[in-house]
């Protein structure tokens, strides 16, 4: 580490880091706060000094290139949910570093503001996607294939002004590579597609379909090891293709849209870089703008604050507040 406090023994925040298997200044910047509290017995003062030194150290001194520096920004790049005052909230859009996990209850909007994302990574970097295409892993439910055939058509005349469109809109339907599996061998084949197709976003809809099936009660350390297994997969791609992963979760132990606790425990929260929850608070078919809110729970880089949307037939979007 860069730098050294007064306060803070650097071996023994190294003892700790090495016991999680917590590798260099990446894998440090990739948890939130809420993570590394996690981590054995650092403390806020800790956790203040190695944010600081892991981020100094990969500041390099001095000047760097035109090319170095179009480099870095891939690594902080966003993918625009197409809505501004959601992407306000979200600090630009979704990240492409880490796992974004995006939690709620059932029908709150999760699938759609996937679906959208599907959509909207394929735009142009100038125009807020990241110009590839997107993977969706669907680990339940049938890929809900006529609603994305809705949004070709519905999703870009809300996106952009009339005067944008264009005959040239990315070909949605080619870059969308679609998967059923609903086991530990989510990720199986995604290395090879991913070595040969632009993808710039995988959505797991959902996470807990994974590891809800072939686990008997006596084999939650199994399904802990292969949830280490797939978030270090993810991060890996997240990290090596600079690539933006969404993890849809379910909750559980809902009692009142505050206290919606998202599936799979610390195992699977350790894992999580960015905590996004999406809230319903009244049932299907009494649709009304202010009952649903997408919530900021936790990301290293965004203030812990939420947002009221509404879903059309043209996705997800945010309501501007009236003041
Ligand atoms: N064409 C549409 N126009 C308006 N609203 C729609 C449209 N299609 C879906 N919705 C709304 O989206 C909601 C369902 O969202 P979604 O399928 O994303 O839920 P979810 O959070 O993924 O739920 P689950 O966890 O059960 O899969 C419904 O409440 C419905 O009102």
């Amino acid at each position: 580490m860069a730098r050294s406090s007064k306060l803070v023994n650097s071996e023994t925040v190294q003892h700790e880091l090495d016991k999680a298997e917590i590798k260099g200044p990446d894998a440090i910047l990739q948890l939130s706060d809420y993570g590394l509290l996690r981590v054995g017995s650092l403390g806020p003062v800790e956790i203040n000094w190695l944010s600081n030194n892991a981020a100094a150290s990969l500041l390099k001194p001095g000047f760097i290139t035109a090319l170095e520096f179009e480099k870095q920004e891939d690594n902080w790049r966003r993918v625009s949910t197409g809505c501004h005052v959601i992407d306000k909230v979200l600090g630009g859009g979704f990240p492409v570093r880490g796992i974004t996990e995006l939690s709620g209850e059932s029908s709150c909007g999760k699938t759609q503001l996937c679906l959208q994302l599907c959509l909207s990574v394929q735009y142009p970097i100038s125009q807020g996607g990241l110009d590839a295409g997107a993977v969706y892993i669907c680990t339940e439910d049938s890929f809900p294939a006529k609603r994305l055939q809705q949004l070709f058509t519905t999703y870009p005349q809300q996106r952009m002004s009339p005067s944008h469109i264009k005959e040239d809109l990315p070909k949605f339907g080619d870059n969308i590579f679609i998967e059923h599996v609903a086991d530990a061998c989510v990720l199986g084949r995604l290395p090879k597609l991913l070595s040969h197709h632009s993808v710039k976003l995988i959505v797991v809809d959902s996470i807990a379909g994974v590891f809800r099936s072939c686990y008997e009660n006596n084999e939650m350390k199994h399904r802990a090891e292969d949830m280490r297994t797939v978030g270090g997969q993810l991060h890996k791609m997240a990290s090596q293709y600079k690539l933006c992963v969404i993890c849809v979760n379910q909750v559980t132990a809902s009692d009142g849209p505050q206290r919606s606790v998202p599936a799979l425990g610390l195992a699977w929260s350790n894992l999580v870089t960015s905590r996004i929850q999406m809230h319903r608070s009244e049932p299907d078919g009494a649709d009304s703008a202010s009952q649903r809110s997408l919530e900021i729970i936790f990301a290293p880089d965004l203030q812990p604050t939420s947002v009221s949307y509404t879903i059309s037939e043209a996705g997800v979007f945010g309501l501007a507040k009236l003041n």
